[in-house]
């Protein structure tokens, strides 16, 4: 509330024409808005502003900390993402035209998305009674679709489905999938799919370039696997990193 105050208040003593042009500002706006009809409540200006802090924060954590994961232990891909981000980026900070050359490492956060999926599950609840395949549903019924399984199924990704192979996706999500929009929805699905999901790959290609250009990690021998799940995929006992600075008067 402190944030959203120190705003107001600028708009109000004239230091500032607008709430601003991030998402806060036009929560703000909405806030404020004269016409009773489009007006934000206080509750629902503090619960998107809860829900975005949460919905960004858990999952983005989780997809970052699983691919320091996988590329610690896959080394080439480790090596072959460095090359890629120095050629974009050499040793600067990145920029918007260079995140979308990333193609190796898009390769590498989609397989990691695909294997440790921030989120495992979405939820639907059945509107009216419909026939889906042999199953009627009837209406009111919570359904709970677990991404995870799909992800992981071999019918759809083949026998080597549990190992790390970022190539599947050399060709996109459509070629990685054949066009079965079934096979891989880390996202969600449909309309209510993730409103976050562009910012959150912008967000970690930027750091996972950041960490790239700095230091060479491997997994400590202390690591010990096991995934579980608290509303997110986390690591049960934390990702132990052994970090290698490549600059070295650091
Ligand atoms: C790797 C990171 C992320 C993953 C894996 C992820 C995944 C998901 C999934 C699976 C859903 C449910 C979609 C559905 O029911 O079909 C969802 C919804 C949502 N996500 Fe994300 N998300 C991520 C990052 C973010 C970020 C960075 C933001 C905001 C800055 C965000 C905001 C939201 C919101 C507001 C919803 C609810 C959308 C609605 O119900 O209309 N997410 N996300």
């Amino acid at each position: 509330m402190k944030i959203v105050k120190k705003r107001e208040v600028e708009v109000v003593n004239g230091e500032a024409d607008s709430f601003g042009n991030d998402f806060l500002g036009l929560l703000l706006k909405a806030f404020h808005d004269s016409d009773e009809k489009n007006k934000l409540s206080l509750e629902d200006l503090v619960g998107e502003c809860k829900t975005f802090y949460f919905a960004g924060h858990e999952t983005v954590n989780s997809l970052l900390s699983w691919t320091v994961f996988v590329l610690a232990i896959h080394g080439d891909w480790q090596e072959k993402a460095r090359r890629e981000v120095i050629q974009i980026f050499g040793n600067q900070n990145p920029h918007p035209e260079g995140i979308g050359k990333l193609k190796t490492m898009t390769m590498i956060i989609n397989e990691t998305l695909r294997l440790y999926s921030p989120l495992t599950s979405i939820v639907r609840q059945v509107g009216r009674e419909v026939q889906l395949g042999k199953l009627v549903l009837p209406a009111n019924v919570d359904l709970l679709v677990p991404n995870m399984a799909l992800h992981r199924d071999p019918h759809l990704w083949g026998d080597d489905v549990h190992l790390f192979k970022p190539e599947r996706f050399a060709e996109g999500i459509s070629g990685a999938t054949k066009f079965n929009a079934a096979a891989f929805f880390p996202f969600g699905l449909g309309p209510r799919s993730c409103v976050g999901m562009t910012f959150a790959t912008t967000e970690t290609k930027i750091a996972l370039s950041m960490i790239l250009q700095c230091y060479k990690f491997t997994l400590s021998p202390a690591y010990v696997h096991s995934p579980m799940t608290i509303l997110t995929l986390r690591p049960q006992h934390g990702i132990q990193i052994i970090l290698e600075s490549l600059h070295k008067d650091a």
